[in-house]
């Protein structure tokens, strides 16, 4: 299947997305309706990440369903709660093998496809997961949907499945707490907390993600630069996972504009060992076939786990959790680089030559 080609279509383009109103963070203190909007982000946040947790007895106060979304879309907002759960319940203190979520054994999560849009600000991310409301038979399509995490039953390979699109990655997401903090929290709270708030919001989605998405614009040449040390921070989270990650060249109907060539996104697709897609969001190019990709490369894994994967040494005969927690800055730093670097070339070369199939691991 052809699925990299290169349009060129800029000017239909700027007309379907009007500028991203909630770019730049207004300076000084926010006004209390900024704030009102903002408290309400980590609530839904949270919420939508802990799909996992049990769901509270009935009459518990906290939760509530669901919002009604278009029929059209098929489309549900992640549940919301009211209050922030507050503190962490993995301690973020640890290193962040500790965190749970994730690390749950393969047959877990079998039904639930978690995919995380990380990425530097303006690639594309919120107007990527736009497009997943509108795939699969329906073209109707809201361009600026104010939701950040969509879940939809989707068809794949024969197979439904749920695939949840998270659009809460980093900048935003520390600035809301940081924010909540400021208004909510008295100042002894505030200076123990602030400092790692956002790390812990993002320890978490890094956690919780079985895919990663790594947005970067083709037209931008500096958030290309940036994809290595944001997958290292990525694997850096999540040290024990062979994750499946996809570099997005995301806006490649902007032909005039490109700054990033095909095979410069292949290219370091191929040395850092992901799968490689461009997309125009603005044209729905490629968009299902990413989203249904990030599905099968969690599949091949998930199954390829199944056959027997799990790493005996790292794990308890009865669940994730790893018995040996305090290993020496050492090995940690040994077991880090591992993770950076292909383990041997034929790997490498395999990976490198199929970086562009979403369907082979
Ligand atoms: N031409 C074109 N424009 C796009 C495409 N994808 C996004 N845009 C535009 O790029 C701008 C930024 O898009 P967003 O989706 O807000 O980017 P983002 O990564 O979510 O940005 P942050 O929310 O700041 O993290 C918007 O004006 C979009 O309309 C695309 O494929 N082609």
């Amino acid at each position: 299947m052809q699925t990299d080609t290169v349009m060129d279509t800029d000017t239909e383009t700027t007309a379907l997305f009007p500028s991203d109103s909630r770019r730049g963070s207004p300076p000084g203190i926010p006004t209390p309706e900024t704030v009102a909007s903002l408290l309400k982000k980590p609530e839904k946040l949270l919420a939508g990440l802990d799909q996992n947790t049990p769901t509270p007895a009935p009459g518990a106060p906290r939760r509530r369903g669901s919002m009604p979304v278009p029929y059209k879309h098929q489309l549900r907002r992640a549940q919301a709660v009211d209050e922030l759960d507050w503190p962490p319940q993995a301690s973020s203190s640890d290193s962040s093998d500790s965190l749970g979520s994730g690390e749950a054994a393969p047959n877990q999560n079998d039904g639930i496809f978690k995919v995380m849009l990380v990425g530097e600000s303006g690639v594309g991310k919120s107007t990527l997961a736009g497009t997943f409301s509108g795939l699969q038979g329906d073209n109707a399509h809201e361009p600026e949907n104010p939701e950040d995490s969509y879940e939809r039953r989707i068809m794949v390979d024969k197979e439904e499945v749920t695939l949840v699109v998270y659009d809460i990655w980093e900048q935003r997401a520390t600035a809301h707490i940081n924010v909540l903090l400021w208004f909510q929290k008295p100042l002894d709270l505030l200076t123990q907390r602030k400092g790692d708030a956002g790390g812990w919001l993002r320890d978490h989605c890094l956690q919780t993600g079985d895919a990663f998405l790594i947005v970067f614009s083709v037209t931008d040449r500096r958030s290309f630069s940036k994809v290595p040390e944001t997958l290292l921070r990525l694997r850096a989270g999540r040290p024990h996972h062979d994750l499946p990650v996809i570099l997005v060249g995301n806006k490649s109907d902007l032909a005039r504009s490109r700054e990033v060539s095909l095979e410069e996104g292949r290219h370091l697709a191929g040395t850092l060992s992901c799968k490689h897609i461009e997309t125009s969001a603005a044209l729905h190019h490629n968009t299902q076939e990413l989203f249904e990709g990030a599905v099968r490369q969690i599949r091949l894994r998930r199954s390829r786990g199944l056959a027997g994967a799990k790493r005996p040494e790292r794990c308890s005969p009865e669940g994730p959790a790893p018995p040996a927690r305090r290993e020496s800055l050492t090995k940690k730093a040994k077991r880090f680089l591992a993770n950076l670097v292909p383990r041997n070339a034929k790997f490498f070369k395999q990976r490198s030559r199929s970086c562009h199939d979403l369907s082979v691991l």
